[in-house]
């Protein structure tokens, strides 16, 4: 609609010419270059135009969609949308990550996607399902030299036969010296997703969030327990087997260096999410921008907060889908579960060089 009105404000300047003192032949030849100059607008306008590349969010907006389908409750809803106000960030904050969107109708919007190029992930939040990825990687993104999808990818689990390049397209555009960079949390018990990220990069930075949160369901003790009585431990149970960390740790160390790894603790992103963002900035080589001032504690949500996200002079929390009301789990139900899992975190304590203190 705003090439037809462009197109018949065209036509109203140009029928209001006086054309008068022009000799036919003239008045022809304007006639024709005006009809050019249409046809030419009215290409670029609806994106034909080869000498201008389609904006990023054309591209990726589709796949976001698919995303959501998938993965309903994360990223749309439970972006914190942060954005910084430097030059490269306003670039950043422009370009299209998912819950966004709306901002990304904008025309500025398509000149800045055409800046710096699309790279592979150099750090990937690979885990753990709710162990606080959203917020940890919502609060990287106040980073003025990081960009990241917003939505989760989920390329080495559920889409590696899309290849490589298609996985490179969804990201987003990066300047020099920034990192690129996702959160799919279920890469970290995906069996296939240590192979498939060396073969990407064996330089990938690996974050993986940690936390001893009892996984909170209504009929919690059912699920857990094959046998109620006996308390035998359901280890088939995705709930209960996503907690046995050293087991999914054993499988990525085959193929990357401990030195490649950063657990963040998930109870410490709650308690003192300055701290631990420093700790990930220093991991990622960046400059430790994200510090105290940036978080508030909500009383309300229970969870720390955004104080003043670029793009909003209002502070916000991730959505409704992240810090649910957890049910109350019998004591002696928790007693069996840090037997079984003592072992499991023991031998991770080990293998990691750092005591959790879930005991
Ligand atoms: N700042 C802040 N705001 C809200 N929620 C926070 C925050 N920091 C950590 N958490 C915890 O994050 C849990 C969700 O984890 P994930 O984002 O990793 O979930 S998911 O795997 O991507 O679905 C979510 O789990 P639930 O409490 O079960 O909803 C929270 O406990």
């Amino acid at each position: 609609s705003s090439v037809k009105s462009l197109i018949w404000h065209v036509s109203c300047v140009v029928s209001g010419f006086n054309f008068g003192h022009l000799k036919v032949q003239s008045k022809l030849s304007v006639f024709f270059t005006m009809i050019i100059l249409f046809t030419y607008l009215f290409y670029c306008l609806n994106g034909y135009c080869d000498s201008l590349p389609r904006p990023v969010y054309d591209q990726q907006s589709n796949f976001q969609n698919k995303i959501i389908l998938h993965d309903g409750q994360d990223a749309s809803q439970d972006q914190l949308g942060a954005y910084n106000a430097s030059p490269v960030s306003i670039v950043r904050g422009q370009l299209s990550d998912l819950g966004n969107s709306a901002n990304v109708q904008s025309n500025n919007i398509s000149i800045a996607n055409n800046f710096g190029s699309k790279k592979f992930p150099q750090a990937i939040i690979i885990g753990v399902k709710k162990g606080g990825t959203r917020a940890l990687l919502e609060f990287l993104r106040i980073h003025p030299d990081v960009r990241a999808v917003g939505a989760e990818p989920h390329f080495f689990d559920r889409f590696y036969d899309k290849g490589l390049e298609w996985y490179r397209n969804l990201m987003p555009r990066t300047l020099e010296g920034q990192i690129t960079m996702e959160k799919t949390p279920s890469y970290f018990i995906t069996k296939e997703a240590p192979r498939r990220v060396f073969s990407m990069s064996r330089h990938t930075k690996l974050i993986v969030v940690t936390l001893t949160k009892s996984p909170g369901l209504p009929s919690f003790q059912n699920l857990a327990f094959r046998n109620a009585t006996t308390g035998l431990i359901d280890t088939s149970w995705s709930a209960v087997r996503i907690g046995i960390y050293a087991k999914h740790l054993e499988n990525w160390l085959r193929f990357f260096p401990l030195s490649r790894f950063l657990f963040v603790s998930g109870e410490r992103l709650v308690t003192d999410p300055a701290g631990e963002m420093g700790r990930v900035q220093d991991f990622l080589g960046l400059k430790r921008v994200v510090t105290d001032k940036h978080f508030y504690f909500n009383q309300t949500k229970g969870f720390p907060c955004l104080k003043k996200p670029e793009g909003s002079s209002r502070p916000r929390c991730l959505g409704k889908s992240k810090g649910r009301p957890h049910p109350q789990i019998p004591s002696e139900v928790l007693l069996r579960l840090r037997d079984f899992y003592r072992p499991f975190n023991l031998k991770f304590y080990q293998m990691t060089g750092h005591d959790f203190g879930w005991d």
